[in-house]
């Protein structure tokens, strides 16, 4: 079983939430590779794909939306989570299904298949916000048994 882990960043957060995850895995000896998405190699070999992106001006960065495009064929027979990172959480709950409907929609509509999970985390502008870094190992655990339960994969 290997994990394939692709993000962009401008500030390096979604950066620091993807060796987050990386690393929650790898303590559960799973193997991961992980990619800025301007580096990766064109392998759809991997059981799974975490796809990570921060939200700039409303919207997921066009380079993750575009890979998301270009390869939704490639990404239609695999497992995909996706992950955003955004603070738009600062200004209440009620954020939540605006976060959902603008953030995230525009993403899962061009992955037909299930998405397996996905998640919100908050990022920074200019402290590291150390604190989710519980809600990375939450999401892994979660993630770990959706996977298990849901399509008996040996993670
Ligand atoms: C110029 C700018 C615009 C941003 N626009 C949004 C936004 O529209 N919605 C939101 O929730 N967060 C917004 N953010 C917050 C970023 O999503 C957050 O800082 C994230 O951690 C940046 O990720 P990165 O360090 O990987 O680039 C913005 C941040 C900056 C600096």
């Amino acid at each position: 079983m290997k994990v394939c882990i692709i993000y962009d960043t401008k500030r390096n957060s979604t950066k620091e939430f993807s060796n987050w995850i990386k690393n929650e895995l790898e303590d559960k000896n799973i193997k991961v590779d992980i990619y800025k998405v301007d580096e990766f190699n064109d392998n759809f070999n991997y059981d799974l794909y975490i796809i990570g992106t921060p939200i700039y001006y409303e919207k997921p960065l066009k380079s993750i939306y575009k890979f998301i495009e270009n390869n939704k064929e490639k990404l239609n027979n695999k497992k995909v989570a996706l992950f955003i990172v955004c603070i738009a959480q600062m200004f209440g709950h009620t954020t939540k299904k605006y976060i959902e409907k603008h953030y995230l929609y525009p993403l899962e509509k061009n992955i037909d298949n299930l998405i397996i999970s996905s998640a919100v985390f908050k990022g920074w502008i200019k402290k590291i916000n150390i604190e989710e870094r519980k809600k990375v190992k939450e999401w892994i655990d979660e993630l770990i048994n959706i996977w298990r339960n849901d399509y008996g994969g040996n993670l």
